[in-house]
């Protein structure tokens, strides 16, 4: 685990309706702070949730910190944090019972350093509420918070800072400057000084693709 972190995507293949949204998409990222850019619907959250294992390829290999995530999906996914943009919650559950269904994947027990991630991001008195009975901008804070359980090594954020008030901004900002020389962090967002204030280095989704090459 004291290797430098390591993100690496390998021509990835993904077809929607015919249209085929990933055309190879490859990358090699080490340690630092990514932003995925580009216009709507050309396939970032797509490219974000085939790199976590949650939407299935056609073709293509990812690796996370080396370990491939179609031969050993849990080993490379204890090592991985990510936060869809919308919720995949069911409305009745709860913000604990988010965290704890999470940490329990990652074979983690939730700890300080999730109560402190809590506390700096206002959750702490929240986490009995049901998820249909908070804001989106809360909904979004439990999807952050979840995604850091177990101090993953690479970290999957799509549009991190929507619906986020300053401080929660301010946050998501020191958290990526703290992490950035031990964690990959690749977040998407149309938001500039977002990205700017993130100190992250811009990637054009375009770019990755196999016929941009
Ligand atoms: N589950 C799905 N079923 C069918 N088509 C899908 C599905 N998910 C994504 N798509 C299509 O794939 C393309 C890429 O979508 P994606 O959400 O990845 O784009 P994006 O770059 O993240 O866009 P945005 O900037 O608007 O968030 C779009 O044309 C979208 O309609």
């Amino acid at each position: 685990m004291n290797a430098p972190a390591s993100l690496t995507a390998q021509d990835l293949r993904r077809t929607y309706g015919g249209r085929e949204v990933l055309r190879g998409a490859s990358l090699a990222l080490a340690a630092g702070v990514y932003a995925l850019r580009g216009p709507n619907g050309i396939g970032k959250s797509t490219l974000l949730a085939a790199l976590a294992g949650a939407v299935p390829l056609e073709a293509g290999e990812v690796r996370i910190d080396g370990i491939s995530l179609a031969s050993a999906p849990l080993a490379a996914k204890r090592r991985l944090g990510y936060a869809p943009d919308e919720s995949p919650v069911y409305p009745f559950v709860s913000g604990r019972t988010l965290l704890e269904f999470v940490a329990a994947t990652k074979g983690v027990r939730l700890g300080e350093a999730d109560r402190e991630t809590l506390r700096a991001l206002a959750l702490e008195t929240r986490t009995e509420i049901r998820f249909s009975a908070q804001s989106l901008g809360m909904q979004k804070k439990f999807l952050l918070a979840a995604a850091w359980i177990g101090a993953p090594r690479v970290l999957l954020l799509d549009e991190p800072s929507n619906g986020l008030d300053a401080s929660a901004r301010d946050y998501l900002c020191k958290r990526f400057a703290a992490e950035r020389e031990r964690c990959v962090i690749l977040f998407t967002t149309h938001d500039s000084r977002f990205a700017e204030r993130a100190g992250a280095a811009s990637i054009e989704m375009e770019t990755l693709f196999a016929d941009a090459r």
